[in-house]
């Protein structure tokens, strides 16, 4: 398969800055000024039994996530053997990133930072600045908008650099777009799910579902979603919006007319919080009641086949599926498709090209594009007010 990475052969040691004289770049060789570094912004994942739990507690922390629930959460990882694939999946597009990017003839390095595991963001930062980046450009793998999967991150940049402050090193960084409206998301989850649609075998459009998930977030999350001064629930339009752009492609395609639904999976929180719903099992047993036979699940809202896809899906609702007798094929995440990754590389290039003052135009489809710089109070968190970096606030 042209351009997949094998994660197996990117060690974590790539982390650690390869001095970028490559001894193939030609003297044309470019970089992505005003940025000296790109880093990857994760959520990160633990890789031993022994980190599953100092891992959860890092990612609760401050919020009232039950003992129980980190219990049941940590029994997914154990399953795994303590090893969440999201660290490894990490270092895979970070690979692919950095091999796009000596593609394009720029020798930008591509680092590492994760949120909730080593390589942590601030030590990332700390190491970027100590070989004398001073202008980093992040982007993360988190495609929509919420407070969960946009703010939150750029909270994170926030009192990463201010503890660098506090320790005299100064950084900027600036942060790509959110990349759910941009046209290479839509166009590699299109080519997926079509494919999907080919190998389930079932002719029959009337016996057949398309299950679009992401991650359920709580409601007053998606209610306050988007620009301050926008209608809110900007996290389920993005989700809705791309579903509908999907099934009419997919339609298109194959000469075909496949209904579809967006679901959810992963909640957390008490049950009196009200989270987005459909879960995704109890669709899929309603499906079966109506006399649907085949399902393609289609893991639109994350970007990488962690433990939300590994668990929730392929576990927890391929064992639903089995016990109804619902036959379900499982879409692969853009992951290190060829297609999204030159997507992300397009995006690096766009606001590099954007902070020099050029004229840029923002490729978006479905929908619009998100700016740049977030508005002033978007995706607000719900319980404190912080700083945030990348904004107008
Ligand atoms: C929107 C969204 C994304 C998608 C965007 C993005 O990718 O960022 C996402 C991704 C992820 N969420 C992940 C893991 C967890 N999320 C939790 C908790 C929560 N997620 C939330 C939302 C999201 N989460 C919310 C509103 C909560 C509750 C409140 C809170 O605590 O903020 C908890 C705590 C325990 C629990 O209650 O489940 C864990 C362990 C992992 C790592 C997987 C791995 O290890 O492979 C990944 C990629
Ligand atoms: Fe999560």
């Amino acid at each position: 398969m042209p351009g997949a990475v094998d994660p197996s052969s990117v060690t974590p040691d790539e982390q650690v800055l390869e001095p970028e004289t490559d001894p193939q770049a030609g003297p044309e060789e470019e970089e992505l000024p005003p940025y000296d570094a790109v880093l990857v912004l994760s959520f990160g994942g633990p890789e031993a039994p022994e980190e599953v739990l100092p891992f959860l507690r890092r990612v609760t922390a401050g919020r009232d996530i039950p003992d129980e629930r980190l219990e049941e959460v940590g029994e997914h990882y154990y399953l795994f053997g303590g090893r969440s694939p999201i660290n490894e999946q990490t270092r895979a597009l970070r690979k692919a990133l950095h091999d796009e990017l000596r593609r394009r003839g720029i020798a930008t390095p591509v680092l590492i930072g994760n949120r909730n595991s080593d390589p942590f963001l601030v030590d990332a930062l700390r190491e970027a600045h100590d070989q004398g980046f001073r202008k980093v450009l992040v982007v993360t793998t988190s495609a929509y908008s919420s407070y969960s999967s946009c703010r939150q991150y750029r909270e994170n940049l926030a009192e990463a650099l201010d503890e660098l402050r506090e320790e005299g090193r100064e950084l900027e960084v600036a942060k790509v777009r959110q990349y759910a409206t941009h046209p290479s998301f839509a166009r590699t989850n299109i080519r997926l799910v079509t494919e999907g649609v080919r190998q389930i075998g079932q002719d029959d459009d009337a016996k057949l579902r398309v299950v679009f998930v992401t991650h359920s977030i709580p409601v007053a999350m998606d209610d306050t979603s988007g620009p301050g001064d926008g209608e809110g629930n900007l996290y389920w339009h993005q989700h809705d919006e791309l579903a509908h752009v999907i099934l009419d492609e997919v339609g298109i395609t194959l000469d075909r007319s496949i209904e579809g639904a967006l679901v959810y999976c992963s909640r957390s929180g008490p049950p009196s919080q009200p989270w987005l719903e459909p879960d995704v099992n109890d669709h899929l047993r309603q499906l079966r009641e109506q006399g649907i036979t085949d399902v393609v699940v289609a893991p639109i809202g994350f970007v990488s086949d962690h433990m939300e896809v590994k668990y929730d899906l392929d576990t927890e609702a391929a064992q639903t599926a089995e016990e109804i007798g619902l036959n379900m094929l499982r879409v692969p995440t853009v992951g290190v498709d060829p297609e999204f990754v030159s997507g992300l590389v397009d995006l690096l290039q766009e606001r590099a090209a954007e902070e020099r003052g050029e004229q840029v135009v923002l490729q978006a489809w479905p929908g619009e594009a998100m700016p740049s710089i977030c508005a002033p109070g978007c995706c607000p968190n719900l319980r404190t007010a912080l700083p945030a970096a990348c904004g107008r606030d």
